[in-house]
């Protein structure tokens, strides 16, 4: 039996849109999230759309019960948007050993050892960024499109050895209208969701099929991809025939193991061929914003900007060819920081599929005076896990999580915190079966773009436009027009 309407929380503004449009849509993300749990504790209700009771969880225990336990799983409205956006067959959609087994079998592809080999890759997009921003002149730039070009130039390179030329301009395109147009959210697209939710599934998938300019884009990205995934597992195979070397990409290694005599079950090269879409839209988005954030906090504090170039000019050349980019202290600390004040998911929805009970590692008082240290969920029931609400949490972070501050990774609180997630006892990558696939990838991507950029280029902000941070699939920097995009002064360093 769920205990939730118990469970206190604020009160709903609304019926219709419950206390959605607060947690979602606020003019700057978490003006009422950050507020709540510091009210009503780490585990609150709140009020979803029609009146539905939604859980939302801030509690390390509760949040690594529901990330690990397969009692939660994604709800069928996001399921659907997956269909679309990324494929049938990607691994974001399976559960349990289906999901375990691509897991094992995409591994070899995303090891440490694997995205060192891509260096000289995200070497080459840092360099191509420099580039751009020596052309642009003394006018602010909105720094997000270049890094946007970046990071999917360097997920082409490294996964497939492709360039964006060889990916195709149809491709390319449909692929950005469609993170464009994922970057925004609506009160439309909250009552979309909340309705998508009652429908039958046939009438979701059939969704889809609508002529929407966006649902258009996320078709054609998804079908092009798949081609595109057939024809790069066809090349590297015929050279894996060859006895050719395959291993300079993710897709290579990975084909090289299904070729291989290894004990381990490979995948099949439709299995790899599902996840094309996958790998080069997850951490295109993710590590172009976390990026944007991190220059934009720079923008701000000029002192801790010229603390980094200081550590970055002190450190050999070559730095990351040897390993040397874990040698610098600020670099990392200013890295983990970004992640922690800007997840890019800054949650993530589960749905109960069988009624269990989530463990506390704080009892809370419900509205009727009870103390309780656990939680008994029904099936159907929507949970949210506040990434970025755990990422406040000053009994955690310190007193002052609110402020944007790297030196805290410096102290022992930080460094003795709980262990959770692949990186840094952060959220931000997740923790459990659905842990992120490329975070070691998007770490040295990042290292490598800032050591370049904050190397080369002084960041100021504009005199007349401001950010707002916004919730839309992933956390987007949105400018004064609206538009996704941070706008920066940049003067190149001599
Ligand atoms: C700063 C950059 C990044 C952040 C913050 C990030 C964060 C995340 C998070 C939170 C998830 C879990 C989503 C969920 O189930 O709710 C995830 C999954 C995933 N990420 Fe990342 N990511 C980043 C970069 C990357 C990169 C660069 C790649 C690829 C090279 C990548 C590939 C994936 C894949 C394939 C999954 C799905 C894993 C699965 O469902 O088993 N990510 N990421």
């Amino acid at each position: 039996r769920s205990s939730i309407s118990h469970i206190r929380g604020p009160p709903s503004p609304s019926w219709i849109f419950g206390n959605m449009l607060q947690f979602r849509l606020p003019s700057s993300y978490g003006d009422y999230e950050f507020k709540w749990f510091k009210i009503y504790g780490l585990v609150y209700r709140l009020k979803g759309c029609f009146g539905q009771n939604h859980l939302v969880v801030s509690d390390l225990l509760a949040c690594q019960h529901i990330l690990k336990s397969p009692h939660f799983a994604i709800s069928p409205t996001l399921d659907n948007q997956l269909r679309l956006a990324v494929g049938d067959g990607t691994m974001i959609r399976l559960r349990g050993k289906a999901h375990q087994r691509l897991r094992n079998g995409l591994n070899p592809g995303f090891t440490a050892a694997a995205a060192r080999s891509f260096q000289p890759i995200f070497d080459n997009v840092a360099q191509a960024i420099t580039q751009e921003l020596e052309l642009s002149g003394t006018a602010p730039i909105d720094i997000v499109p270049p890094l946007s070009i970046a990071t999917f130039t360097a997920i082409a390179g490294a996964a497939l050895g492709y360039s964006l030329d060889d990916l195709g301009e149809e491709y390319v395109v449909a692929t950005d209208q469609t993170t464009v147009a994922s970057s925004t959210q609506t009160a439309g697209h909250i009552l979309a969701n909340a309705l998508g939710a009652w429908l039958p599934t046939w009438l979701l998938r059939a969704a889809l099929h609508l002529p929407t300019k966006t649902f258009k884009a996320a078709r054609k990205a998804s079908h092009l991809a798949q081609s595109i995934g057939a024809q790069v597992v066809k090349e590297k195979h015929d050279l894996v025939q060859q006895g050719l070397n395959t291993d300079g990409d993710i897709f290579g290694i990975l084909l090289d193991q299904v070729h291989s005599n290894t004990e381990r079950i490979p995948l099949t090269g439709e299995e790899i061929v599902d996840q094309t879409q996958t790998i080069m839209t997850a951490g295109q988005e993710t590590t172009t914003k976390t990026i944007a954030f991190g220059l934009w906090e720079l923008a701000k504090n000029p002192e801790l900007q010229e603390s980094l170039r200081a550590e970055i000019h002190s450190s050999p050349g070559e730095t990351g060819q040897n390993g040397g980019y874990d040698q610098m202290p600020l670099l990392n600390a200013f890295i983990k920081e970004t992640l922690r004040f800007y997840p890019a998911e800054a949650f993530t929805e589960r749905m109960v599929v069988e009624d269990t009970v989530i463990p506390l590692s704080e009892s809370i008082t419900t509205s009727t005076g009870e103390q309780i240290s656990e939680i008994s969920v029904g099936k159907g029931q929507v949970v949210i896990v506040g990434i970025a609400s755990y990422h406040r949490l000053e009994s955690h972070w310190g007193a002052d999580a609110d402020k944007f501050r790297p030196s805290r990774w410096f102290e022992d609180t930080i460094l003795n915190a709980d262990a959770v997630g692949p990186y840094a006892n952060l959220l931000a990558f997740l923790t459990g079966p659905h842990t992120c696939l490329g975070w070691r990838f998007a770490i040295l991507e990042m290292q490598a773009v800032i050591c370049e950029l904050v190397g080369k280029f002084a960041f100021a902000l504009p005199e007349n436009d401001s950010v707002r941070v916004c919730m839309a699939n992933t956390l987007q920097p949105v400018l004064s027009s609206g538009e996704r995009g941070v706008l920066l002064r940049v003067s190149r360093l001599l």
